[in-house]
C-alpha cells in the first residue's frame, strides 16, 4: 500500500491529540494563575490584605522573570534543549511554585515586612503572607511561562502549512477555560472547605495530572523527532547569541512586542480586580461577582479560535489586531463611567472585552511565527514573554496602590466568619481610565505592525493555510 503520512505531523489525528495533551497543562496553569483573583476581599479579611498587599503579591508572577530574566533564560532553554525537556521542567517549577503559594496563604506566616537600603525604604511594612505568596507567585510565573512559550513552540512545530493560527487559538482557549473556572469555583470552594488555600490545593492536584499528560506528548514528539531524522527533515533547534541580535534588529517584532504588553497590560491585571470591581461599583456580593468576570474567559474560549480559524483561511491578522485593540478600549472608557453601573451593563462590556480578548491573542501569537522563523521562534516568544511580563508584574502594583491612594470611598462592617470586620470601599474609575490609555497606546502599535507589514510583506494580512 502506497504510504500516504509522512510522518506523525501529517496525521491530522495525530496532530489534534497532541493539541489536547499539551493544552491540558495550560488549563491547570492558567486555573493557578488567576484563582485568587475572587478572593480578593477574602485576602483582606482573612489575611489583613490591604488593596496594596493584593497588588504586590499579584505582581509577584513577573518578579522572577523580569528582574532574574528568567523569561529569557527559558527561551534559551527551550531553543537549546527542546519542547519536552523544556515543558517537563517548567510543570515541575509550576508545583514548587504553587506549594510555596499554598504554605503563604494557609496560615503559616503571620505580621508584615519592610525593607530598606540605608534610609531609603525600599518596600513599605507589607503583610508577610503577601511576601511570601508573592514569592511563591514568582516561581510559579517562571514555570507557567516557560509552558506558555514551549506550549507555542510545539504548536507551531506540529502545525506549521496547516491549521496553526486555529491551533493556537485553541491551545489558548483551553488556557482561558482554567481562567474562567478560577473566576467562579474558588470562592464556593473556600465556602465549602472553609479553607483560603483550597482552590491551591486543587490547582496542585491538577498541575500533577497535567505532569502525566505531558509526558505522553513527549513519547509522540520523540517519535516525530525520529521520523523527521530518517525522512532527512532537519530541524535546526540550536539557540545561538545571535538569534537574540537578529530578533531584535526586526521592527516589525518590536510592533507586536508592545502592543503585547500594552493589550495584556489592560486585560490580566483587569482580571485581577474585576471582581472586586464588580462587588464595588455594581453592590453584587463577592459569591456572585466572579461570574460577571468569568464571561470574559468564557467568551474568548469560544471565540478565540473562531478568529484563529478566519486568520488561517482569510488573512487580516494585522487588521484583527487594529479592531481588538479598538473594542478594549471602548469597553475600559464605558467601565470607567460611575453612572453607568447597571449589571446588564456589565455583562454586555464584559463579553465585548471578550471579543477584543480573542480577537487580538488568535492573530498576534500566529503572527510573531510569521516575522521571525521557527529555529528562532522560541527565543522570540520568550522575548515577547518579558516584555509584556513588566505590565504583568507592575500595572497590579500600579492599580493596588492607586485604590489606597486615591480611590478609597468608605468603609463598612461585614459579618466574616462570625466576627465583623471593616472593609474597604473603593471606586475603580480612576483604574480604569489607566486601563483605557494602555488600550489607546495599544491601537497605535496595531496600526504600525500593518503598516511595517504593508511595507516589508510578511503576509499578517494573507491566510496561513498553504493551498
Ligand atoms: C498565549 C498567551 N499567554 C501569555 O500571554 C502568557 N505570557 C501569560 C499567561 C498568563 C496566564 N493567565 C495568552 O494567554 O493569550
Amino acid at each position: 500500500m502506497e504510504q500516504i503520512h509522512k510522518t506523525l505531523r501529517d496525521a491530522k489525528g495525530m496532530r489534534w491529540l497532541v493539541l489536547i495533551l499539551v493544552s491540558f497543562t495550560m488549563l491547570c496553569a492558567y486555573y493557578l494563575t488567576d484563582a485568587m483573583a475572587p478572593l480578593q476581599e477574602r485576602c483582606q479579611t482573612s489575611l489583613s490584605w490591604s488593596a496594596t498587599d493584593y497588588g504586590f503579591f499579584t505582581s509577584g508572577y513577573g518578579w522572577f522573570n523580569v528582574f532574574l530574566l528568567m523569561l529569557v533564560f527559558s527561551g534559551m532553554i527551550l531553543d537549546k534543549l527542546g519542547v519536552r525537556f523544556t515543558g517537563v521542567l517548567s510543570i515541575i517549577i509550576m508545583i514548587a511554585g504553587a506549594f510555596v503559594k499554598y504554605w503563604a496563604i494557609s496560615g503559616h506566616v503571620d505580621g508584615t515586612f519592610e525593607m530598606h537600603l540605608g534610609s531609603y525604604q525600599l518596600l513599605a511594612p507589607t503583610a508577610k503572607s503577601a511576601v511570601v505568596a508573592g514569592l511563591g507567585f514568582a516561581i510559579f510565573g517562571v514555570g507557567c511561562e516557560m509552558f506558555g512559550i514551549t506550549a507555542n513552540k510545539a504548536v507551531v512545530r506540529w502545525f506549521r502549512g496547516k491549521e496553526m493560527a486555529l491551533a493556537i487559538g485553541l491551545n489558548t482557549s483551553t488556557g482561558r477555560i482554567g481562567t474562567a473556572l478560577a473566576m467562579f469555583t474558588p470562592v464556593p470552594l473556600v465556602n465549602m472547605t472553609g479553607h483560603l488555600s483550597a482552590p491551591v490545593i486543587l490547582s496542585l492536584l491538577l498541575l500533577c495530572i497535567g505532569f502525566l499528560i505531558f509526558l505522553l506528548f513527549g513519547v509522540l514528539d520523540k517519535k516525530l523527532d525520529k521520523e523527521e531524522a530518517a525522512a532527512g527533515i532537519s530541524s535546526d533547534d540550536e539557540f545561538k547569541f545571535r538569534d537574540i541580535i537578529d530578533i531584535a534588529k526586526n521592527k516589525a517584532f518590536w510592533y507586536i512586542t508592545a502592543l503585547c504588553v500594552l493589550f495584556y497590560s489592560a486585560v490580566f491585571p483587569f482580571i485581577k480586580f474585576a471582581t472586586n470591581l464588580i462587588v464595588q461599583k455594581f453592590g453584587i456580593s463577592d459569591t456572585f461577582a466572579g461570574y460577571i468576570p468569568a464571561l470574559l474567559p468564557f467568551s474568548a474560549l469560544l471565540l478565540t479560535p473562531l478568529f484563529g480559524s478566519m486568520y488561517d483561511r482569510r488573512g487580516r491578522g494585522a487588521s484583527i489586531m487594529v479592531l481588538g485593540s479598538l473594542l478594549l478600549v471602548f469597553v475600559h472608557l464605558l467601565f470607567s463611567i460611575p453612572s453607568l453601573n447597571n449589571l446588564y451593563i456589565a455583562v454586555g462590556l464584559v463579553m465585548v472585552l471578550g471579543v477584543a480578548f480573542s480577537m487580538v491573542p488568535s492573530a498576534m501569537w500566529p503572527s510573531v511565527a510569521k516575522i521571525i522563523p521557527e529555529n528562532k521562534l522560541g527565543t522570540a516568544y520568550a522575548m515577547v514573554f518579558w516584555v509584556q511580563n513588566w505590565g504583568i508584574m507592575g500595572v497590579p502594583l500600579l492599580i493596588g496602590n492607586v485604590l489606597d491612594k486615591y480611590c478609597i470611598s468608605g468603609h463598612v462592617q461585614k459579618m466574616v466568619d462570625g466576627k465583623m470586620i471593616e472593609v474597604t470601599q473603593y471606586n475603580y474609575t480612576i483604574p480604569m481610565l489607566i486601563f483605557a490609555c494602555f488600550g489607546g497606546v495599544a491601537i497605535l502599535f496595531a496600526f504600525l505592525l500593518k503598516h511595517e507589514d504593508a511595507k516589508k510583506g510578511y503576509g499578517l494580512e494573507r491566510p496561513n493555510i498553504n493551498k
